[in-house]
């Protein structure tokens, strides 16, 4: 029945090795947490063309580079997603939440201080454990 929602998500590595979060807007699913930007594919879109669309779309950059990170699938009460989630390791622009979000660049070892989503758990992880750097 419940089917799994595919989520482009892109963990934005900035030139000094912070990573970009955003505040979720109050009235969507998961409202009021941080996250890492990004949404739901859409029909006959890619991964990486639904990525590059929602970044342009909620934070004004031009993805110009990506490597993979890692895939999340979770079941929450309401919905099951499966949060296909990437480095942006080149971007042009500069970041501003487009939907009136607020944005904030956080060093690796300080994303523990941050509430997200319950599934972003495995991401952080992922993260701290990568040697991607930039
Ligand atoms: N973008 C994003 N979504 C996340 C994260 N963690 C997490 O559980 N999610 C969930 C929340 C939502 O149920 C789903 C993503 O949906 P979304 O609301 O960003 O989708 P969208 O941008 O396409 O928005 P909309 O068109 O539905 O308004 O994945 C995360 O770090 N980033
Ligand atoms: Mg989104």
């Amino acid at each position: 029945m419940s089917k799994v929602i595919h989520v482009a998500v892109g963990v934005i590595l900035g030139r000094d090795g912070r990573i970009l979060i955003a505040r979720r807007p109050d009235h969507l699913h998961m409202g009021g947490r941080w996250e890492f930007p990004g949404g739901k594919v859409e029909a006959g879109e890619s991964v990486q063309e639904a990525l590059t669309r929602e970044l342009r779309e909620e934070i004004a950059i031009d993805v110009e580079a990506i490597q993979p990170l890692t895939e999340i699938r979770h079941e929450y009460p309401e919905k099951t997603v499966l949060l296909d989630t990437w480095w942006v390791t080149a971007f042009s622009g500069e970041p501003r939440g487009l939907e009136g979000q607020e944005t904030r660049w956080v060093a690796r070892d300080e994303l523990d201080h941050y509430q997200f989503p319950d599934a972003n758990q495995a991401i952080i992880e992922a993260i701290q454990h990568s040697k991607v750097t930039g």
